[in-house]
C-alpha cells in the first residue's frame, strides 16, 4: 500500500529538515504567452527594490506582504547558500559551446571580433623557448584548436547575449605571496590512513573535520559564472548590442530580493519519520520503492539496478512528484537525484495514452542536462530504467552530434522521453521540420542542475525552450546547490503550490562529512611541483587510486595533462578542446577503470557519476563556491569517503571565506627533494611551446575576469608572469594587440604583444 504523508509536510533526511517555500505571488510568470521572453518578465532587467523587507516595484514580481509570510525561522542549507560571494553568472551552455563561440570571433561573422587562437598560435611557437632553450614548436594534437562547430554563429550570439558587465570596482590585493612551509608529504599519508578501510561500511567518519567561464584564453574557458561578468567587460565590444542588454542593476537587486523574500514554511522533525531515520551521514532511507505508486515494470527495472530502498532524496520527493507537484529539490552530490526525477517522469509515460500520431508522436518528458556528458549519462540511466517498458524510448540531443543523427534518431525510435542539453535543444526547436508540435506534448520537464540552467549563460535557451512547451505541465529542478538567488528565479518556472524540498540537514554542511577537504595555499612556482607530489603519494596510498583534477580553463588543462604525462602518469584529460567523441570515450573509461588520473575542465564539474573517485585536485580558483561543492562531489558517492584538496595561490586565499562553513582543514605542504625538482623542470620543458602560450593567455584571461584579481591590471599581468615562470618559460608568450584590447590590457606593463 501507499504510503502516505501529511500534505504539508515534506521530509527527509535523518533529521533533515524539509523546507517549502511561502507561496508568493510570482508563479505565473513562466506561463506567459510565448512572445514575451520568459525571465524578462520574471526577472526585469531594471527591477528594484524598495527596501531589504521585500518590496519590489515591478508588476511580475511581487513579494508577500511581510506580515503575510511565513516567518523566515532559518534559511536552508545550513549555510550552504551563505556567504555566496556570487563569483559567476554563466555564459555558456557546454564549454565546447563557448570555444565555438570564441572560434566564431576569428571569422568575419561578429562585430569587432578577436583575433583567434589559431592566428596567434601561427608562430608562437618559434618565438619562444622554455627554459631548456628546446620548447617545441609541433602542434598540440588534432583536438585542439577545434570545437565542435556545430552550433550556428546565431546561437553562439544568443548564448552569450545576455551576460551582464559590472561595473569595474578597483581593487588593490593585500594577500600576494606568503611562502610556504615545507612540512614533508607524512602528514597527507597519515591524513589518508584507513580510508580504504572506512569505505568499507558507511560507518560515519569520525575526522573533523566559467560561464562558463570564461574564459578566454582568447579563447576559453571552462567554467566560470562570474568571469562571465569580466568576459563581458573584456570583450564588450564583442557583444551584440541588441541582445547585450545588460541586467547589470538586478545582480545586487537580486540578492537582496532574494534574502528577504524566501522563508522557510516548516522544520522537519525526523522523529515523525521512522523510515528516515538512520544515522544522519546515510544517503539512504528505509523507504522501498514498491511503498509508493510505481508500476510494476518500473520496480522490475529497479530491482534490477539493483536499487533495494529508496535514497533519502527518492524517498523526499517520490511521493510529492508522483501526486503531480511541483517539486524544487536540493540534496547532496551523489545521493540520486537522477532516480529521483527520472522514475516518476516514466511513471507519467506509462499512465498517458498511447498517442497514434505516428508521424509526429509527442515527447512527454524532457530533461535538460548542462553538460553532454550528464545528459547522456541522466539518458542511460534512463534506460536501465525502462528495461521493462519496451514501448517506451529515449533519446538524446546533445552539441558535438551530427544535428542530422539526431534527427534520425529522434523520427526512426521511441522518444517519449528526451534528454538534451540547451542549445542543441534550441537549436532543434528553431530547425527540426516537427520537433516544436512533438514538444508541445510535454508534460514533464525536469531542469537538472538547475542552479545551473538558470544562470545566465543558460537563460536564453531556458527561456525560449519553455516557450516552446505546454504551460500546463510539470516542473521538476534539482541540485545539490540552490543559490538564493537562484531560489528566486526558480519560483518563477515553477508553479506556485510547488514545493521546495531540501534533503540537507539544518545546520550541515553542503559537502559530505566522509570527504575529506583540505587547502593548500601555495606560490605559483610551487603548484606544479606539489600537485605532482600530492599525486605521487596518493598514488603510493591507494593501489585503486581514481584521482579528478580540475583545472580553470581548457587551455590549461591541457597543459596540466601534458606536464603529468610527461612525468609518465597515467592520464587522461577531457575539456571543451577535445571532439565530443573523444571525451565519450575517455568518460566512458575514466567510469570503468581505476589507477588512472582524469585532468579536466569545469565540463566534469557536475552530476557526472564515476564510481570511486578517490581524490579530487581543485588547482586554482573555483569558478563560485557552487562550482567547488560540486567539483568536490564527484568523489564520496553514495556514502563513500573521499578526498578533496584545493590548490590555491596566496592571493588566491580569498576564495576560502566563500566556503568558510565548510570543513576545509590546511593540508601538509609537501617536500620537493632536488631530484625530483630538476626531473619536474625536465618535464616541463617538454610541453609543447603552443600550449604554454595557449594556458598564458588562457590564464590571463581566467583571472582578468575574476573581479578580486582581475581589477588590478598591473598586478593581474604581474601574476600572470608568475604563471608563466612557473611554466618554465623566461619571456612570457606575446598575445595579439586585438586580443589584449578586447580584455581591456592594452599597454598595461609586462605584456608582450605581436
Ligand atoms: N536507490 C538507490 N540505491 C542505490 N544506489 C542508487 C539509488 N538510486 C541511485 N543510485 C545510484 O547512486 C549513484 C549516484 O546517483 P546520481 O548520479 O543520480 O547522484 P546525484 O545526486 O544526481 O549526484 P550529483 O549531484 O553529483 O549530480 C548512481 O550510481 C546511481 O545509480
Amino acid at each position: 500500500m501507499p504510503i502516505k504523508f501529511p500534505s504539508p509536510i515534506r521530509f527527509l533526511n535523518p533529521s533533515l529538515p524539509v523546507a517549502r517555500f511561502p507561496l508568493t505571488n510570482v508563479g505565473l510568470s513562466l506561463n506567459t504567452p510565448r512572445s514575451i521572453p520568459i525571465f524578462t518578465r520574471v526577472f526585469p532587467f531594471k527591477l528594484k527594490y524598495l527596501g531589504f523587507a521585500s518590496h519590489f516595484s515591478t508588476h511580475s514580481f511581487r513579494p508577500v506582504p511581510t506580515g503575510s509570510r511565513p516567518e523566515f525561522s532559518r534559511r536552508t542549507g545550513g549555510g550552504g547558500e551563505r556567504g555566496e560571494t556570487k563569483l559567476s553568472k554563466s555564459l555558456i551552455e557546454d564549454e565546447a559551446e563557448l570555444s565555438d563561440w570564441v572560434s566564431d570571433l576569428r571569422t568575419n561573422s561578429i562585430r569587432g571580433r578577436v583575433t583567434s587562437e589559431d592566428e596567434s598560435d601561427s608562430d608562437m611557437g618559434r618565438r619562444y623557448r622554455s627554459k631548456s632553450g628546446r620548447g617545441r614548436e609541433t602542434d598540440s594534437g588534432g583536438n585542439r584548436g577545434g570545437g565542435a562547430g556545430v552550433l550556428s554563429t546565431k546561437r553562439r550570439r544568443e548564448s552569450n547575449s545576455n551576460e551582464f558587465s559590472e561595473p569595474t570596482r578597483r581593487r588593490t590585493e593585500s594577500t600576494f605571496g606568503s611562502p610556504t612551509r615545507d612540512r614533508g608529504t607524512v602528514g597527507l599519508q597519515n591524513a589518508r590512513r584507513g580510508r580504504r578501510e572506512r569505505n568499507l561500511g558507511f560507518k560515519r567518519d569520525d575526522k573533523g573535520s566559467r560561464g562558463k567561464g570564461v574564459f578566454i584564453d582568447g579563447d576559453v574557458v571552462d567554467n566560470g559564472e562570474d568571469e562571465r561578468k569580466g568576459l563581458m567587460q573584456n570583450l564588450g565590444g564583442l557583444i551584440n548590442e541588441e541582445e547585450s542588454d545588460s541586467d547589470d542593476d538586478d545582480n545586487g537587486v537580486f540578492e537582496k530580493n532574494a534574502l528577504s523574500s524566501i522563508g522557510l514554511e516548516k522544520d522537519f522533525d525526523v522523529k515523525d519519520r521512522p523510515s528516515l531515520s538512520t544515522n544522519s551521514d546515510s544517503f539512504m532511507s528505509e523507504t522501498r520503492f514498491d511503498q509508493c505508486s510505481i508500476s510494476p515494470l518500473s520496480l522490475k527495472g529497479i530491482n534490477d539496478a539493483g536499487f533495494a530502498k529508496m535514497t533519502v532524496v527518492q524517498a523526499a520527493t517520490l511521493p510529492a512528484i508522483l501526486k503531480g507537484k511541483d517539486v524544487l529539490a536540493k540534496a547532496k552530490t551523489g545521493t540520486g537525484k537522477t532516480v529521483a526525477f527520472l522514475l516518476p517522469s516514466i511513471e507519467v509515460v506509462v499512465k498517458s495514452p498511447l498517442n497514434r500520431d505516428q508521424k509526429r508522436p509527442p515527447i512527454l518528458v524532457l530533461v535538460i542536462c548542462p553538460t553532454r556528458e550528464l545528459a547522456t549519462q541522466a539518458a542511460t540511466e534512463a534506460k536501465v530504467l525502462l528495461k521493462y517498458h519496451p514501448a517506451i524510448g529515449v533519446q538524446v540531443v546533445i552539441g558535438g552530434v551530427r544535428i542530422a543523427l539526431e534527427q534520425k534518431s529522434m523520427q526512426a525510435n521511441l522518444c517519449q522521453i528526451l534528454v538534451a542539453t540547451p542549445g542543441r535543444l534550441k537549436d532543434h526547436v528553431e530547425n527540426t521540420a516537427g520537433f516544436a508540435s512533438r514538444l508541445m506534448g510535454v508534460k514533464v520537464l525536469v531542469l537538472d542542475e538547475a542552479d545551473r540552467l538558470l544562470d545566465m549563460g543558460f537563460r536564453k535557451d531556458i527561456e525560449k525552450i519553455i516557450a516552446a512547451i505546454p504551460k500546463q505541465r510539470q516542473t521538476l529542478m534539482f541540485s545539490a546547490t540552490v543559490p538564493e538567488e537562484v531560489r528566486q528565479i526558480c519560483h518563477k518556472a515553477l508553479k506556485r503550490d510547488h514545493e521546495f524540498i531540501n534533503t540537507v540537514q539544518e545546520g550541515s554542511e553542503d559537502t559530505h562529512s566522509k570527504v575529506r577537504q583540505m587547502h593548500l595555499v601555495a606560490p605559483l612556482d610551487k603548484q606544479f611541483p606539489f600537485l605532482h607530489a600530492i599525486l605521487k603519494d596518493h598514488m603510493a596510498d591507494d593501489p585503486d587510486y581514481k584521482v579528478i583534477v580540475f583545472c580553470t580553463t581548457a587551455r590549461v588543462t591541457g597543459l596540466v595533462a601534458e606536464f603529468l604525462g610527461a612525468l609518465k602518469l597515467n592520464i587522461r584529460e577531457i575539456h571543451s578542446r577535445k571532439a565530443q567523441t573523444y571525451r565519450t570515450r575517455v568518460s566512458d573509461e575514466f567510469r570503468k577503470s581505476k589507477g588512472l588520473i582524469l585532468v579536466t575542465s569545469d565540463v566534469s564539474a557536475r552530476g557526472v557519476d564515476y564510481p570511486d573517485v578517490t581524490l579530487v585536485l581543485q588547482v586554482g580558483l573555483p569558478a563560485s563556491r557552487e562550482q567547488y561543492i560540486h567539483r568536490l562531489g564527484r568523489t564520496g558517492r553514495k556514502g563513500k569517503e573521499g578526498e578533496g584538496i584545493l590548490i590555491l595561490a596566496p592571493w588566491e586565499e580569498f576564495f576560502l571565506s566563500t566556503v568558510k562553513d565548510l570543513p576545509i582543514t590546511k593540508a601538509p605542504v609537501p617536500s620537493i627533494d632536488p631530484d625530483t625538482k630538476k626531473k619536474l623542470e625536465r618535464a616541463l620543458s617538454q610541453v609543447d611551446m603552443k600550449s604554454k602560450e595557449a594556458a598564458y593567455q588562457a590564464w590571463l584571461g581566467y583571472y582578468n575576469s575574476q573581479k578580486k584579481v582581475g581589477n588590478d591590471k598591473n598586478r593581474l599581468v604581474e601574476l600572470a608572469n608568475e604563471f608563466s615562470r612557473s611554466m618554465g618559460l623566461d619571456t612570457p608568450p606575446a598575445i595579439s594587440k586585438v586580443v589584449l584590447g578586447k580584455m581591456g590590457l592594452r599597454n598595461v606593463p609586462g605584456l608582450r604583444s605581436k
